[in-house]
């Protein structure tokens, strides 16, 4: 199972590479690569767990963030979070987006990041995306909200793109133009 010390953490370089595509089918490494993404985040979310093996809580991991340049990530909001999402996405694709934008109100924090930076970090309010699943097969999703949020953040880790990339260095908290906020 993945634990924070197999997170890598900023300044670590492959936070900065361009993470390469997976090739599909799934070789049975990348599969239980995915599976173990999704059950991190699964587990960051259950209080036995975080006690147990002192987790970070998150909605959703990429795999640059254990070191591994793919282009994989896994997001889970559990049923009672309100929000309808868990996917392992593999090569995963925004195809078309909204011109209006929208950001998290309390900022973004990352499980690479060490330390709080505040500031709004500008995002498309709605996605649509498409990816392979773990059996290779492609389904296409919109996505709106906090599941909207985490998508894009997810997928600037397959990038080499962190949140605060986003954040205006001039003033953090400038109003960013058509853009709803997300609480
Ligand atoms: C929004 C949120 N971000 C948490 N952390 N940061 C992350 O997930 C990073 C990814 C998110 C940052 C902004 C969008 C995506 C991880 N990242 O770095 C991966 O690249 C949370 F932990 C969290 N929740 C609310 C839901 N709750 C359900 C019950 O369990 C606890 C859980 C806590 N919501
Ligand atoms: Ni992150």
């Amino acid at each position: 199972m993945i634990l924070m010390k197999d997170i890598i953490r900023e300044g670590h370089p492959t936070l900065r590479e361009r993470a390469k595509d997976v090739e599909l089918p799934l070789s049975a490494e990348d599969k239980k690569l995915a599976e173990d993404l999704m059950e991190y985040v699964v587990n960051s979310q259950n209080e036995e767990m975080i006690e147990k093996y002192d987790l970070r809580p998150g909605v959703g991991i990429a795999a640059p963030q254990i070191n591994v340049a793919k282009r994989i990530f896994a997001i889970h909001f559990d049923e009672d979070s309100g929000e309808d999402l868990s996917i392992i996405a593999i090569n995963p694709k925004i195809v078309s987006h909204s011109v209006e934008k929208a950001y998290l109100a309390s900022g973004e924090g990352c499980l690479s990041v060490d330390r709080s930076i505040p500031g709004y970090v500008p995002r498309y309010a709605r996605i649509t995306v498409k990816a392979f699943d773990l059996e290779g097969k492609e389904f296409k999703l919109r996505l709106k909200g906090l599941p909207a949020i985490a998508f894009q953040h997810e997928l600037d880790h397959l990038n080499g793109v962190m949140f605060f990339d986003h954040i205006n260095p001039d003033n953090p908290f400038a109003e960013i133009e058509n853009a709803t906020p997300i609480s």
